[in-house]
């Protein structure tokens, strides 16, 4: 029986060798992508399951906020670097470093645990359910009928390219302003913008890629984009496509300007958005709105409610309204029946075990429609939540929705 236990520094070579392993990359590091990796290490939250003194399983978790409805953040359990290598799969060793990691969280106080599901099928029994949606566009330039002799904005702002070292300087307070219009959005610490500008490595193809700032009128930063191109040729024609990285904007005219500088760089034919929004106004930028072509949707961010009543405080609501949920958790760290009276200032809850509910749901719905990219009624319809009282799924729609999708543009 393989042993799971906090990882010590000792073990950090090891436990990294796991991790590659499971995520199919060369399991040999070199002592540069280890250090840099030594970066990340926090003591007590990292996982592993070791069996005849190696490494076979590895996990994880951080911490981080998240941005509720309205603005609200709440310190989650962000969990990532999840593997049990092929010899070791299928003998419960997610499940055991799982059900020890949010028993952690929720000791500590977090409110929800956070990931990335690599697979959907995985993480559902642990009461995550996906929270947050992503769209990729690929906008065909020719076809966009931009001003082919855009050269920057027209309402005063400009456009600058900058380096990585002005991005680590100037990224942190803008990316403060942006997460609180944004549900779903996750914090970004100091390391992660090291890691993002290339200062920290963790990969040896790393290349730098091009960055732009939005500046309005009076010079205030508005809008951050990092790209790549791909150097392709059609035989003597250039054929590009500026790959986004990321790009965050905390004004229209800002997020309008970037993507028409984007569109307007010479030998750029298709750019190819990233993970954005699904109600992202990319395609309402372009005089010709089908140039931006969907080329991927899925599930992004899945969330674990750890404590519904904090959860369900910590947000703003569309409407004025009293629901009695009742929650189920089988994994016994935060169902139960509460009442939540709701309205566009905030909101409280409290345990209501003696009141009928008009709601049943599992912990993993909860989630799902927490920051309101999942509607109650469609998953009513589903009969993956259950209307007790009739009329209750409508209202809760009216309740939980959030007049901007949330979105998580980072990967973790
Ligand atoms: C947040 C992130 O890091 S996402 C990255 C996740 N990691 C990967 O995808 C790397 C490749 N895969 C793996 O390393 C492993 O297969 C893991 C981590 C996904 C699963 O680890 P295991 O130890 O095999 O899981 P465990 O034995 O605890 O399985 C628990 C249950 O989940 C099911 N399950 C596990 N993985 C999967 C999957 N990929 N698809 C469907 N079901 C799955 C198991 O069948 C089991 O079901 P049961 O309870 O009905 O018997």
């Amino acid at each position: 029986m393989s042993d799971v236990r906090i990882v010590t520094e000792a073990d950090f070579e090891d436990w990294h060798r796991a991790l590659a392993t499971g995520f199919l990359e060369p399991p040999v590091l070199t002592p540069e992508q280890l250090d840099a990796r030594r970066t990340q290490f926090v003591p007590g939250r990292l996982l592993g399951a070791f069996d005849g003194g190696r490494c076979v399983a590895t996990f994880r978790s951080f911490a981080q906020e998240l941005t509720a409805v309205g603005g609200g953040l709440v310190p989650a359990d962000a969990i990532s670097n999840v593997t049990v290598s092929p010899t070791h799969r299928r003998r419960g060793l997610l499940t055991r470093m799982m059900r020890q990691d949010l028993a952690a969280a929720k000791e500590r106080g977090d409110v929800v645990a956070t990931l990335i599901a690599a697979e959907y099928p995985i993480y559902g029994r642990y009461g995550f359910g996906p929270a947050t949606w992503s769209t990729q566009w690929t906008v065909e330039v020719p076809r966009a009928g931009l001003d082919p002799r855009w050269s920057g904005p027209e309402d005063g702002g400009r456009i600058d390219l900058v380096d990585g070292e002005d991005v680590r300087e100037l990224g942190p307070e803008l990316f403060e302003r942006f997460r609180r219009a944004r549900p779903g959005v996750v914090s970004r610490g100091e390391l992660w913008w090291r890691m993002n500008t290339g200062a920290v490595r963790f990969r040896a193809d790393w290349t730098e890629p091009f960055y732009a700032v939005h500046r309005a009128a009076d010079g205030e930063v508005q809008g951050l984009v990092a790209y790549r191109s791909d150097d392709t040729w059609n035989g003597k024609q250039p054929d590009q496509t500026a790959g986004v990285r990321k790009l965050i904007a905390t004004t229209p005219a800002a997020e309008r300007a970037l993507w028409h500088y984007l569109c307007s760089i010479d030998w750029i034919t298709k750019v190819d958005s990233g993970f954005r929004a699904p109600d992202d106004l990319l395609p309402y930028y372009l005089p010709d709105p089908r140039a931006a072509r969907i080329t991927g949707h899925a599930d992004w961010l899945w969330v674990r409610i750890l404590d519904v009543v904090r959860a369900l405080e910590a947000r703003t609501y569309d409407a004025v309204g009293t629901l009695v949920l009742d929650v189920v958790d089988e994994g016994g760290l935060a169902g139960g029946r509460f009442r939540l009276e709701a309205s566009p200032e905030g909101a409280s809850c409290v345990p209501a075990d003696v009141e009928s509910p008009d709601l049943t749901l599992a912990v993993g719905e909860l989630g799902s429609i927490w920051l309101g990219g999942e509607s109650p009624l469609r998953l009513a319809t589903l009969g993956r939540i259950r209307e007790e009282r009739e009329g209750a799924a409508r209202q809760a729609d009216a309740l939980f929705r959030s007049s901007g999708q949330p979105w998580c543009p980072d990967i973790f």
